[in-house]
Order: C-alpha cells, then structure tokens, then sequence
C-alpha cells in the first residue's frame, strides 16, 4: 500500500503523516506539499515503522514522483478558517488547490483512493469528481469526501448524557454534507440506543454541527481543527485500507457522488443532491454500497434534513460550475 499525503507539511498534514507513518497497513508513505516536506519527511524517517517515506516538492517533477504508484491519496492541502469565516469563505483558494492535485491524480494514480479533507468539502468533492471525468479517470467509488471528523464528534459529545466509558462504542450515523445545517446527525439510530432527553437534543445537534466553529474561535486566528482531524482522517484511511486488503463488513458514513454506488440513486432522488453523506460499505472497490438511512429518521431529524438538502445543493453547484465553467482570470 503506497499512501500520498498532499499538504503533508500543513497542521493536519504532519500528524496525519505521523500516525500514516505508524500505521502497519502502509508499505510506502509519499509526502507532498508546496513548502517543508524535506523537513517533514525527515523527521518521520527516523521511525522504526515499516513504511518507507519519502517526500517531494513541485520541483524537478515532485507530483509526479510523489503520486506516481500511488494506491490512496489523501488530501488535507489548502487554508482553513479563521473566526468569522464560513467553510464556503475558503472556496476561492482551495478550490484551485484541490483541482491541480486532483489533475495530477489522474495523470499519475487514477487507480488510488482519493481521499479529500479540504474545505469546503460539499464543494471540493463535486470539483475533484469533475475534474476526473474530465480526464475519464472517474471511478466514484473511489472518491471519498472525508466527514469522519462529524461522526467522531458525535460519538463525543453525546457521551456526556450515555455516560459510556469508551464513546467510540456508540456508533452513530451523521449524514448529509460537512458544514453547519448540512451535517444531520441522526442520534435515533444509534448503536446501542441512546435516550437523548428532549431539552437536550437541539444543543447536542448544533454542538456537532457547529463543532468546527468551536475549534476555530478557541484557536482565535490560529486556524482549525487540525489534531482531532488528523485523527479522524486517519480512522477513515485505515478503514478504506483495511477494507482494500479484503477485511469485509466495514461501514463509514463518507461523503460520495451517489449515482455511481449501488443503492446510491434511491437516496439521490430522495434528497435531490447527487452527492451525500451515507453510511457506505466500503470493500475491496472502495465503496460498493450506500445504505440509506433516511426512512428511519424521525420527524426532528426530517426537519434538519430539509433544511441539509437547501443549503447542500448550492454547495455541490459550485463546485460543479467552478469545473464546468472556470471563473474568468
Ligand atoms: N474535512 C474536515 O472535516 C476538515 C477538518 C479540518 C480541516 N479541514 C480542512 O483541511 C484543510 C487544511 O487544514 P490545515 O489546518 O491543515 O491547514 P494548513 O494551512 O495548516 O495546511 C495546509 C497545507 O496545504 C499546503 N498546500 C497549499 N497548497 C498546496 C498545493 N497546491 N499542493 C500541496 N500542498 C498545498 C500548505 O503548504 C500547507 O502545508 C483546510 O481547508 C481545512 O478547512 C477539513
Ligand atoms: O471548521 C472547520 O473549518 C474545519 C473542519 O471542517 C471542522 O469541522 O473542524
């Protein structure tokens, strides 16, 4: 397994390396970024890992040798927020970023696993899936927007009230897209049940849905999330790496271009956006199933639905556009 992270030198980057570094699963780790992957790469070289590492720069073809072979690559490259800023701010930047190293991608590993933490992910992800049927390197089931970081939240913050000594061990879906109303937990269907006392709901919903608010007003100019992500973003790849090397009966909710994952259509059709969040069943493929859990939501949560699939739509638009027809420079 040769794993690429592109962005590697940033604040999810480097602990994201590290725990890919650690990690048994991966026989060769490929570091990019456009700034201090030489650095990087050697102060994770003096591991006692399996993984060999390597890094690289733009120059002398960097891209080139750092994708090339590649089976996953994930993406955590581009700015984050500052207080005050939406996810959406971060759409002027970052969507240039994430179509040049999705771009290379398909010219140098269009068989890997793409894995994109950049923000703002509703966006980044219909960008990377156009820019790949561009170049006829589409495959969705290997294109995965990373929304872990929702779930982990979630399986957090509600421990408060199950009182669980392990919170991982409450499996609960979140779904929809990865920023404010767009993130629908969906704590009826937690495994095991837990009893969320009514007063309780709506703070325990704008808590994971406006987690990320949280991170950045608490950083104050310093950026976001970065630990809890690199932690998140590694759950997710180990997953997909886990799933890759045959283990089977692996289920992440994961952001991903619904017509192109059996089970997939239904759901588009019921919320009107071809891209969502489900908890997917991940295999040897990627990801061979979609499994829609929307019949089972209760009226509360059909209400935070409404209002996921208003703002996600325009979200998944502009990313399209911004492929379809490029801002004139
Ligand atoms: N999906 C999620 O749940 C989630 C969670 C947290 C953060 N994020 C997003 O992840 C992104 C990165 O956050 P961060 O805190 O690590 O930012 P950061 O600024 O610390 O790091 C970003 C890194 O990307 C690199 N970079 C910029 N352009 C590049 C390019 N063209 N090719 C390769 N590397 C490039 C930078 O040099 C930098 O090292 C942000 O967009 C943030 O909003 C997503
Ligand atoms: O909030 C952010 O901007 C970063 C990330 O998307 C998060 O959820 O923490």
């Amino acid at each position: 397994m040769k794993a690429v992270v592109a962005g590697a030198s940033g604040g999810i980057g480097q602990p994201l390396s590290l725990l890919l570094k650690a990690c048994p699963l991966v026989d060769h780790l490929s570091l990019y970024d456009v700034v201090n992957t030489p650095g990087v790469t050697a102060d994770l070289s003096h591991i006692s890992s399996v993984a060999k590492i390597e890094g690289f720069l733009p120059a002398d073809d960097g891209m080139k040798k750092a994708f090339t072979g590649a089976d996953m690559v994930v993406i955590p490259a581009g700015i984050p927020r500052k207080p005050g800023m939406t996810r959406d701010d971060l759409f002027k930047i970052n969507a240039g970023i994430v179509k040049g190293l999705v771009e290379g991608i398909a010219e140098h590993c269009p068989e890997a696993y793409i894995l994109v933490i950049s923000n703002p992910v509703n966006s980044t992800v219909p960008i990377a899936a156009e820019v790949l049927t561009n170049a006829g390197k589409f495959n969705p089931k290997k294109l995965f927007g990373v929304t872990t970081l929702d779930v982990v939240r979630a399986e957090t913050f509600v421990q408060a009230i199950t009182g669980a000594k392990d919170p991982a061990d409450t499996k609960i879906p979140v779904i929809g897209g990865h920023s404010g109303e767009t993130i629908v937990p969906l704590f009826s269907q937690a495994k095991p049940e837990v009893k969320i006392p009514e007063d309780k709901l709506d703070e325990l919903t704008k808590r994971v849905q406006f987690g990320g608010d949280e991170v950045v007003k608490a950083k104050d100019g310093a950026g976001s999330a970065t630990l809890s992500m690199a932690y998140a973003g590694f759950r997710f790849a180990e997953r997909v790496m886990q799933a890759a090397k045959g283990k089977s009966g692996i289920v992440e909710p994961t952001f991903v271009y619904l017509p192109g994952i059996e089970g997939g259509d239904a759901i588009a059709k019921e919320t009107g956006c071809k891209y969502f969040s489900v908890p997917v069943e991940l295999g040897k493929e990627g990801a061979v199933k979609a499994n829609n859990p929307l019949g089972m939501a209760n009226e509360y949560e059909k209400k935070l639905l409404q209002a996921c699939y208003e703002g996600l739509k325009g979200n998944i638009e502009k990313g399209v556009e911004f492929v379809k027809n490029p801002p004139q420079k």
